[in-house]
């Protein structure tokens, strides 16, 4: 990871890409020390997209269902990011699993946020689970991706109450807010400061 010159990000999108425009508006201070140089998704049609072309920012789109194989999809995929140069990969509400190619070119360097406090809830809907499962307080997650769902070594975490009268939507939207600021605190301490990761412990630095 560069300390000194600019990261490079390619961010990951399926739907709304609120963490993705909290990226784009740090990224608009050069002392952040990261740009966003491209931004892809599995899915048209998104508002994460829509977000990215408004900020003129280069978009690629891969759809599962267009490819003969899912491993002729992740191999798309891991040439499109390849093809930015990025230092990190920062996968914001993507909802698809990457493979063993593209962990193979970004491991190690491909970051996740989820919505909720990892190892609990793990999968496509943290905080529906966590509302059911009937927590307290739950939060947000980000995390290196590994080829595990959600098993990477933690980044860092935000904590959120859960209220007696949450639903899902109420619940994901504090989750949000919460995970906006821990996702643009960390990746810009990553990209300014490097990091290590020994024994699972990620640390600011290098
Ligand atoms: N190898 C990994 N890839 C990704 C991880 C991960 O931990 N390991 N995290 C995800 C994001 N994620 C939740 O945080 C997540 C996304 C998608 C799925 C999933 O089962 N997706 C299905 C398709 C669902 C759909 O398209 O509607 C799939 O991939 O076939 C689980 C967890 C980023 N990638
Ligand atoms: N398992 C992946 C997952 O659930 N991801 C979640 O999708 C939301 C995307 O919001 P956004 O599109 O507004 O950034 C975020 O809360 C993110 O953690």
């Amino acid at each position: 990871m560069p300390t000194r010159r600019t990261a490079r990000l390619v961010v990951l999108v399926s739907g709304a890409g609120t963490n993705l425009q909290a990226l784009l508006d740090a990224t608009a201070d050069p002392a952040y020390g990261a740009a966003v140089v491209a931004v892809g998704a599995d899915r048209d049609g998104i508002e994460g997209l829509a977000r990215a072309e408004r900020a003129g920012i280069p978009t690629f789109v891969h759809r599962v269902k267009d490819h003969a194989t899912r491993e002729e999809w992740d191999a798309a995929m891991t040439a499109s990011c390849a093809s930015y140069q990025p230092d990190l990969v920062v996968s914001a509400g993507f909802m698809k699993l990457a493979g063993a190619t593209f962990l193979e070119a970004f491991g190690g360097r491909y970051l996740n946020t989820h919505p909720a406090l990892l190892p609990s809830f793990p999968g496509m809907h943290g905080a529906a689970d966590a509302l059911e499962h009937g927590v307290k307080v739950t939060g947000a997650t980000l995390f290196v991706v590994d080829a595990g769902v959600d098993t990477g070594p933690i980044v860092a975490q935000a904590v959120v109450p859960v209220e007696d009268d949450d639903d899902v939507e109420s619940l994901h939207e504090r989750i949000k807010v919460a995970e906006r600021r821990m996702l643009v605190d960390s990746v810009g301490r990553l990209a300014r400061e490097g990091f290590t990761i020994t024994d699972r412990k990620v640390r600011f630095g290098s």
